[in-house]
């Protein structure tokens, strides 16, 4: 099972601290090390509505290359991938993650657009994209509830992807953790009705239900879980909102379940720790660093 590691973009986006690019370089070497192959770098947003991630050109030139890693960038507007497709060949994300918020209230608070208003503008990008060589993934946000309006049914997150359009990867985002594992599997039927694409899952952990909503997701087929070292990140345009499922903890689930995620659990959780020092954080969401590992 793939872990996508977004720790360097969902995980320090809700930070106050903001992070050198030198220590976001090698945030995402260890986390290579500790066996990641997928990792969500940094994001082309507005530097004023997102300045801990600012340096995302940077990051990108930075980071290590090669070995089978590949590495996605965040974009919500075509000002986004203009800025990846000004970047050297060499130094662009293989990947871009578009995002669009299923629900107009939290979108317009995210993106200042409506939803409709951000899926016409992911058609537009994911085609020049794709022409330039990019994986294209388009995020739903909120598909499981939104903080301002409620419940968001099924239906609305069938729609939204039915409009979409072409795209390589599909992923449910519980962006305030309010899933349970039985919506994971009726997300999962309403997409599948009109796409066939890879899905992917990424859950916060703000109400204890991440780790099985991540179980049930695997269970249903989803072939990509994201999650973040030490568990940190979380949407800073909606209130209360708290970490992403932890890698630490999801590599040791999964691993331990035969589900072999290629992430080594010690070396994650080491990274973890690291991270969260780096981050100035007394506690941090994975247990993984304060259990340890079981020796077996
Ligand atoms: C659910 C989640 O967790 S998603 C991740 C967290 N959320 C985010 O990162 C969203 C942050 N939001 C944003 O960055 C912005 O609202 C955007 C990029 C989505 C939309 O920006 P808009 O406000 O529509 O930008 P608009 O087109 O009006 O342009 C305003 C200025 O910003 C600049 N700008 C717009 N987009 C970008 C961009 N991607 N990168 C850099 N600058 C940009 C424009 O050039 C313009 O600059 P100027 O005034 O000097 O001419
Ligand atoms: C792209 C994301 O960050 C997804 C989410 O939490 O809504």
């Amino acid at each position: 099972m793939e872990i996508v590691e977004v720790g360097p973009r969902d995980g320090l986006q809700n930070e106050k601290r903001v992070l050198p690019t030198r220590t976001k370089v090698e945030y995402a070497r260890r986390a290579v090390a500790a066996g990641l192959r997928r990792l969500e770098v940094a994001a082309f947003a507005r530097p004023d509505r997102m300045p801990q991630l600012a340096d995302a050109e940077d990051v990108l030139r930075g980071v290590p290359r090669g070995a089978g890693v590949r590495y996605i960038a965040l974009v919500l507007n075509g000002r986004g991938l203009d800025r990846i497709l000004a970047l050297d060949p060499g130094h662009r994300p293989d990947e871009i993650n578009f995002v669009v918020v299923a629900t107009d209230e939290f979108a317009r608070r995210n993106q200042g657009m409506t939803t409709m208003a951000s899926l016409d503008g992911f058609r537009s990008v994911a085609g020049r994209a794709r022409a330039a060589g990019l994986g294209v993934t388009l995020t739903v946000a909120a598909a499981f509830g939104c903080p301002f309006t409620g419940e968001v049914r099924p239906d609305r997150v069938r729609e939204i992807v039915a409009d979409a359009g072409a795209m390589d990867e599909l992923c449910l985002a519980d962006t305030i953790g309010v899933g349970v594992p039985a919506q994971v599997g009726e997300l999962a039927a309403a997409v599948r009705e009109v796409v066939d694409v890879p899905l992917r899952a990424h859950f916060h952990n703000t109400r204890n239900t991440g780790y099985a909503n991540a179980i049930a997701a695997a269970t249903l087929g989803f072939v990509a879980l994201d999650a973040s070292l030490g568990g940190i990140g979380g949407c800073p345009f909606a209130p209360a909102a708290t970490g992403n499922i932890a890698t630490e903890d999801l590599a040791y689930l999964l691993n331990r379940s035969g589900l072999a995620t290629g992430v080594a659990v010690p070396h994650a959780a080491a990274t973890g720790a690291w991270i969260g020092a780096e981050l100035g954080l007394d506690t941090l969401p994975a247990q993984l660093g304060r259990a340890g590992d079981f020796p077996g």
